[in-house]
């Protein structure tokens, strides 16, 4: 079964690992300005080249550093295609065909595989469902993001070592040093989860994206996990692409919403203005499907807010 660390590094990564080594090219540069965006998608259209036919047609959204934004729509409505694409893993056979997507001030269809080696982890990361999938049962936790720090910071063993303990504090794991040796067995949906997060934040990316990242966890843990991310980007100025069909977890945590469906964004606008005035019938049916999950509440605390602040402006 592979490592953490190569399902972290995706096959492209690997193959051009030897060459992003052989030229010293591992570094990435940050704009000066705090304030630029770190992702930049601009009309993005993916097609199946195989099947010769357009899935994703036109997407745009913008990433300042802490600013989280959501994509809410149904299965097969394309939201994992495009982050696929801002990902440069696009499956075989699909491209993007039309507009741009820059990472950090890079339009990355002009990055050679040593760039991408350069970008990936450290720039943009990833947390996907089922996080078993991408650990080894056969090695401790620990280890496994020890190995990312090792391979995307250049860390040795011993400090490789200490800084994985520091990232499991950091996903509020309680007793890093006993989790650090634990097997994937040993623990629940959301402690792998954590672990997971901890091994894409582990080069300190600028951009995380999670795509479904909590549905597989009951409402408990997967609130938890929504506080652990909204924590990071407080902290560390994260960006966030927050993927999922329940527009409740959207809701809970970004600034603006992209609906999707069947390829296409039916609405799009700050995530208050579009639970308040969904203008799309789809987006309706979005939340009327998700009230009783939790949306009812968050428009409820929304409104005491705004209600807050009318009386501070009188
Ligand atoms: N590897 C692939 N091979 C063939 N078709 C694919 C592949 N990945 C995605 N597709 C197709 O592209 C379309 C968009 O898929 P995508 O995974 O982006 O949707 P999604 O909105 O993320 O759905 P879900 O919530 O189910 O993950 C779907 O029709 C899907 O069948």
């Amino acid at each position: 079964m592979a490592t953490l660390s190569e399902k972290v590094l995706t096959e492209a990564e690997k193959d051009s690992r030897t060459e992003a080594e052989e030229t010293g090219n591992t570094e990435h540069v940050h704009p000066a300005d705090a304030s630029a965006p770190v992702l930049s998608v601009r009309d993005v259209r993916i097609s199946d080249q195989a099947a010769g036919h357009e899935i994703v047609h036109g997407v745009s959204f913008t990433l300042t550093p802490g600013k989280a934004v959501g994509i809410v729509g149904e299965s097969g409505s394309g939201k994992t295609l495009t982050c696929r694409a801002a990902l440069g893993i696009l499956p075989a056979h699909f491209e993007v065909t039309g507009g741009s997507i820059e990472l950090d001030g890079n339009d990355i269809s002009a990055l050679t595989p040593a760039r991408w080696t350069a970008l990936r982890g450290a720039t943009i990361s990833a947390v996907f469902q089922d996080p078993a999938s991408y650990l080894n049962p056969s090695i401790r936790v620990g280890a496994q993001i020890a190995e990312v720090v090792r391979v995307k910071k250049g860390l040795k063993r011993r400090e490789a070592h200490r800084r994985a303990i520091e990232l499991l504090r950091a996903v509020h794991l309680r007793d890093p040093e006993l989790v650090y040796g634990q097997y994937t067995y040993e623990l629940s949906g959301g402690m792998l989860q954590r672990v997971l997060i901890a091994a894409a934040i582990a080069a300190d990316p600028r951009i995380l994206i999670a795509d479904e990242a909590t549905t597989a966890l009951d409402v408990t843990v997967q609130a938890e996990i929504l506080d652990l991310l909204a924590d990071l980007r407080e902290r560390t100025g994260l960006a966030l692409v927050l993927v999922s069909h329940d527009l409740a977890v959207v809701a809970q945590l970004c600034d603006e919403v992209l609906v999707m469906r069947q390829g296409e964004v039916v609405e799009q606008g700050p995530t208050r203005e579009v639970l308040h005035h969904p203008r799309h019938e789809y987006t309706r049916l979005l939340i009327a499907e998700h009230e009783q999950y939790g949306l009812d509440k968050f428009l409820a605390v929304e409104a005491a807010k705004a209600a807050a602040a009318v009386e501070e402006d009188a």
